[in-house]
């Protein structure tokens, strides 16, 4: 094959200067002191502290430091169950024999297709996995994607109107671009190339061989409860993986009517008609969800149970409902959804306290499932073992939902893996197809991320994490009305992650020489022309390629009345930009395919440039924070994935050469598959990743791309001299360095997504 030439260019004329976050350059500044991978030399333009002005304590002895479990998950670690135990609160909840065990877990309703457009998906990337086999899915609490019933196929309306109860989810396919932007003209022509399929070999069942670590039901019923102050973990423990789904479904509300499986069709078909004349929300459409959940909810729980403490637990879950009724934005929806619900279910009953505390322990505890490719499936309520879990922006644990039996030895077929709605009637029929596994939903499994002292809360996150205390705050607060304390919000000053997810750069001067105002103006007007572009982008107001040029023109330009301020790579809105933009070259990669081959790999190869500099800002952000793990893997999933169609397009516009597909790093490979020590691992293929992606590998991705350029690599942030030549790789055979780079990629968001979701959580081909 003939090498590609990297041809001699001009190098960006623009004089950015370092550092370029207003933190002293200290003899730390090239080191990070990353939990993860200490020893990779890469250089970044500022030092990681604990904090603004406290660098953090660089200590041989952190390999074996208890606060990072990367540290400690190694295969001689001791493996041992950990499991957490009912607090006093639910001893003697379930000696009085108010059993909350019963409640069933989940409430689940599957509303698809759901309705993806570009918008919702941009909103949280936290929670999003692309990879292939298994049947994981990946969720958050409640956010604001919301399916939208409207958008579902008058046929598959049908289909599940008429299906006797079993109803199987249809989703409408649609293009989804990076993260899932939805692109249907784009994509029409190419689904997902490669989503997932590339995930490289990496983890044998080490559970099953050293021991294992999540706990089943049936083999330890220990669960953790939380009274209200949240979960405590019984156990110091790392890594304890607790199973907490799967509960038998026994309690019924007596009082309602139970629809018998020949009236079932015509049950719900009235309760969907119904769902359409209540208008409880402000946004109609989310309002059959939830209805449905509290109806389902209503229909499993035994009215004793149900009853012990309303209006402020239903079943056992906290309903908010003080707080909620005391907000007339909430009240009058909740009062009219909870009317319907009565009349619905045709109750006697002089009042509707139940009916309103259903309601609210829905949009309290519910759930939004979402499918491997981060497509919201439906919401579900779990029982009080899961919706006990309260809120951190520093979360210690993450949960995942699992469709397909776990441990089965057999794939299940496409059709078995689909996520179904049931009815009480039909959960005979999951049990005989998953053997007992999945009764009814699917199951969530919570994970540890980071090591749990004996008592300490277990926590996870509601919200998306990459965004400063502000917009963490007003998440929390508009979707669950608590403002959050938090150590990371709660820090003072703030918390490292929270300043640099604000960071600017100066480029003639010192960031501190900027006054204050001057600056937050400067960054208000950036922000908002980079969240037009991308608004508009999303509501197909504008073409992929003015969406470029708006977006990197304020990236690299800045804007014209203070043209030396510039978002730090790190920002938030950088983030999204950057995924903006690796999807809208994606985009107009695909565009470009059939009329000008030359044209769609320069496309694709400038998107695999941004995917792969997110993942190289994530990098950063895991080594000050490292729930951002989550985040993390799906970045560095993501980023391999555009770089192993970026290797494939190289068929297509050399038809010349015959290659070597077998490109693999045999040392990062023997050193996973030998299960070496996690962090040892991650070292190694951080390191073989930072090599890859050299800067002549970096200027190949980069080149007609002088935002991108301006950097020295993809996880080096520093700025290249005016006087630096751009590198020319002579024999260096591209698509070799591409596959190996992808090959890195794929490797490293494989051991992130171990860390966070567990070796089952994924299959590996
Ligand atoms: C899924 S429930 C969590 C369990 C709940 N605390 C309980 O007692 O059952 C979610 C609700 O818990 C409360 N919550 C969760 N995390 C919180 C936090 N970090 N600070 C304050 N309230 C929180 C909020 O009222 C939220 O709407």
């Amino acid at each position: 094959m003939a090498a590609e030439k990297e041809p001699e260019q001009e190098e960006n004329s623009a004089a950015m200067k370092l550092p370029v976050l207003p933190i002293k350059p200290n003899s730390h500044s090239h080191s990070m002191s990353s939990p993860i991978h200490s020893s990779i030399a890469a250089s970044v333009p500022f030092s990681w502290e604990e904090e603004p002005g406290k660098p953090k304590q660089h200590s041989s002895s952190s390999s074996s430091s208890s606060s990072s479990p990367l540290t400690s998950y190694s295969s001689s670690s001791p493996q041992t169950h950990k499991s957490l135990e009912l607090p006093p609160r639910l001893h003697s909840l379930e000696k009085d024999g108010r059993s909350l065990t019963k409640l069933n877990s989940p409430i689940t309703v599957f509303d698809g297709p759901y309705s993806m457009t570009r918008s919702r998906r941009l909103d949280s990337p936290s929670f999003r996995m692309m990879v292939k086999g298994g049947g994981d899915c990946y969720g958050s609490f409640r956010s604001d994607m919301y399916g939208d019933l409207d958008d579902v196929d008058e046929e598959t309306k049908q289909e599940n109107m008429s299906s006797g109860g079993s109803l199987a989810l249809v989703k409408k396919r649609r293009g989804l671009g990076f993260f899932g932007f939805s692109r249907r003209r784009a994509l029409k022509r190419k689904t997902e190339f490669g989503r997932g399929s590339y995930v490289f070999p990496s983890s044998v069942d080490r559970e099953s061989e050293s021991g294992k670590k999540e706990v089943e039901e049936g083999e330890d019923n220990r669960f953790g409860y939380g009274d209200g102050d949240g979960i405590t973990c019984s156990q110091s423990s790392r890594f304890c993986e607790v199973n907490i789904a799967n509960i038998s479904r026994t309690g019924s509300f007596s009082t309602l009517p139970t629809p018998s499986s020949s009236s079932k069709s015509h049950f719900w078909t009235n309760v969907y008609a119904g769902l359409k004349q209540v208008v409880p929300w402000k946004n109609k459409k989310t309002t059959a969800s939830d209805i449905r959940a509290a109806l389902r909810l209503l229909n499993s729980i035994s009215s004793s149970s149900a009853a012990a403490s309303l209006p402020h637990r239903f079943g056992g879950l906290l309903t908010n409902h003080h707080r909620l009724m005391a907000d007339s934005s909430f009240s009058v929806a909740i009062r009219r959804a909870a009317s319907f619900i009565s009349a619905v279910l045709r109750s006697d009953r002089k009042d509707t306290v139940l009916e309103e505390a259903a309601i609210c322990s829905v949009l309290t505890n519910a759930v939004e499932v979402q499918d491997r490719a981060g497509v919201a499936l439906g919401i579900a309520v779990y029982g009080s073992r899961f919706s006990w879990i309260n809120h951190s922006c520093s979360p210690n644990a993450c949960y995942r939902f699992v469709i397909s039996p776990p441990h089965s030895t057999t794939t299940p077929s496409f059709q078995e893996t689909l996520p179904r709605i049931t009815t009480n009637t039909d959960k005979e029929h999951f049990s005989s197809n998953y053997e007992g596994t999945v009764r009814y939903g699917p199951k969530v499994i919570v994970r540890s991320i980071k090591g749990i002292k004996s008592g300490e809360e277990i926590t996870v996150s509601y919200i998306d994490l990459l965004q400063p205390t502000g917009l963490r705050q007003s998440d929390l607060w508009s979707k669950y009305r608590f403002i959050c304390n938090c150590g990371r919000c709660d820090a003072s000053p703030p918390a490292y992650v929270d300043y640099i997810l604000e960071g600017v750069v100066a480029l003639e001067h010192d960031i501190t020489t900027v006054g204050h105002h001057d600056r937050a103006a400067t960054v208000g007007k950036m922000t908002n022309h980079i969240k037009e572009a991308i608004d508009d982008f999303l509501s197909d107001d504008i073409d992929p390629a003015t969406c470029c040029e708006k977006i990197e023109g304020v990236l690299h330009h800045g804007i014209l009345d203070s043209s030396s301020l510039r978002l730090h790579p790190s920002h938030h809105v950088a983030l999204h930009a950057y995924i903006t933009l690796a999807s809208a070259y994606r985009i107009r990669s695909f565009d470009s395919e059939t009329d000008d081959v030359g044209r769609a790999f320069e496309m694709s190869r400038i998107g695999a440039a941004y995917s792969l500099f997110l993942a190289g800002v994530s990098h950063h952000l895991v080594s000050a924070e490292l729930s951002f793990a989550i985040s993390a893997a799906n970045f560095w999933t993501r980023a391999g994935e555009c770089l192993l169609e970026l290797a494939s397009k190289f068929f297509m516009k050399s038809s010349s050469g015959e290659y070597d597909d077998d490109v693999k790093c045999r040392k990062c490979l023997m050193l996973v598959e030998n299960h070496g020590e996690i962090k040892e691992n991650f070292n190694q293929i951080l390191k073989c990743a930072v090599t890859d992606s050299s800067q002549a590998t970096w200027s190949f991705l980069t080149r007609g791309c002088p935002y991108l350029q301006n950097f020295k690599s993809s996880i080096d942030f520093s700025l290249k001299g005016t006087n630096c030549k751009r590198e020319e790789s002579k024999s260096v055979d591209q698509r070799v360095s591409i596959l190996l780079l992808s090959f890195h990629c794929l490797l490293y968001a494989d051991l992130l997504t171990d860390l966070c979701y567990g070796r089952k959580s994924h299959s590996v081909s």
